[in-house]
C-alpha cells in the first residue's frame, strides 16, 4: 500500500456535498405539519452548519416558535424521519469534488469527513452519493461526543501519534475555521458553501473559490503546517 502522506479533514454539508436541497425540504415538511410557512431553501441555507438540533430549533424560531426541551427533541426526531428518507434525492457533490476526491486517494492522502451532521445522516448521504468507501473515518457529533467547533471533533479525526504537519481542514463554515485554529490546523474556507457573510470575515489560512484551488491548496498548506502562522492569511 502507498504510504500515507497526510490527511484531509473535510466539512460536508456546503463543502463536498450541496445538501441543502434535501434539508430545506424536510424542514419545510416539519414546518407544514405544524400549520407553519415554509422557509425555503436560500433560507435554510443560512441555517445549516451547527447540526440538526440547531437546524431545527433556529427554523421553528423564525416562524416565531420556540419549544421547550422535550417538545424540541420530539421535533427534531421528526424532522429526521423525514430527512432519513430522501438524504440524497436533490443533494449532489459540488463540482470537482468527486474526480479531486480520487486525485488525492491516487496520491496518498488520506481522507476523512468531521461533520456536524448525525454520523448515520452523513454516512447515508455519502452511500447514496457513491464516496463513503473512499473516506477513511466519518465522524459526526455523536462518533466522539464532540462537535465543531471544538477543535477536539477534529483532533479525533486524526490517527495517533500523527505528525504536526501533513494535516489540512477544508470547511464552508465559521464553525469550520475556528475548529481548524483552535486544533491549531491549517484551515481552506470554500466559498461555495454556506458560510455567507460571517465566513468573509474569519480568518482562514485561505479561502477557495472551486475544488481545483482546494487540490492546489492542500499540499502548500500541509507542508507549511508545522510553521508558524504566515502574517496575511490572504497571502499563502
Ligand atoms: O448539518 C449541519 O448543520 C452541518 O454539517 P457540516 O458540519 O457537514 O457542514
Ligand atoms: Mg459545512
Amino acid at each position: 500500500m502507498r504510504e500515507e502522506r497526510g490527511t484531509v479533514i473535510f466539512d460536508l454539508d456546503g463543502t463536498l456535498v450541496d445538501s441543502a436541497p434535501d434539508l430545506a425540504d424536510a424542514l419545510d415538511t416539519l414546518l407544514f405539519e405544524r400549520g407553519l410557512e415554509p422557509l425555503g431553501l436560500d433560507h435554510v441555507r443560512g441555517l445549516i452548519g451547527h447540526g440538526v438540533a440547531e437546524l431545527v430549533r433556529k427554523g421553528l424560531a423564525v416562524r416565531g416558535v420556540r419549544l421547550a426541551e422535550e417538545d424540541q427533541s420530539q421535533a427534531v426526531q421528526r424532522f429526521l424521519q423525514h430527512y432519513t428518507k430522501h438524504l440524497s434525492r436533490r443533494s449532489r457533490p459540488y463540482s470537482g469534488v468527486v474526480k479531486g476526491l480520487r486525485e488525492l486517494r491516487q496520491a496518498g492522502w488520506r481522507l476523512v469527513v468531521c461533520t456536524n451532521k448525525l454520523e448515520a445522516s452523513a454516512r447515508g448521504l455519502l452511500a447514496d452519493l457513491d464516496l463513503l468507501s473512499g473516506f477513511a473515518l466519518v465522524a459526526g457529533p455523536d462518533t466522539f461526543g464532540v462537535a465543531k467547533p471544538d477543535p477536539d471533533h477534529l483532533l479525533r479525526c486524526l490517527p495517533a501519534g500523527h505528525a504536526a504537519g501533513g494535516v489540512v481542514m477544508v470547511g464552508d463554515s465559521v464553525v469550520d475555521v475556528r475548529a481548524a485554529q483552535a486544533a491549531g490546523l491549517p484551515v481552506i474556507a470554500v466559498r461555495w458553501g454556506y458560510g455567507g457573510a460571517a465566513l468573509g470575515e474569519s480568518a482562514p489560512d485561505a479561502f477557495a473559490e472551486d475544488f481545483d484551488e482546494v487540490m492546489a491548496l492542500i499540499p502548500r498548506l500541509a507542508a507549511g503546517a508545522a510553521r508558524p502562522r504566515v502574517e496575511d492569511p490572504g497571502d499563502v
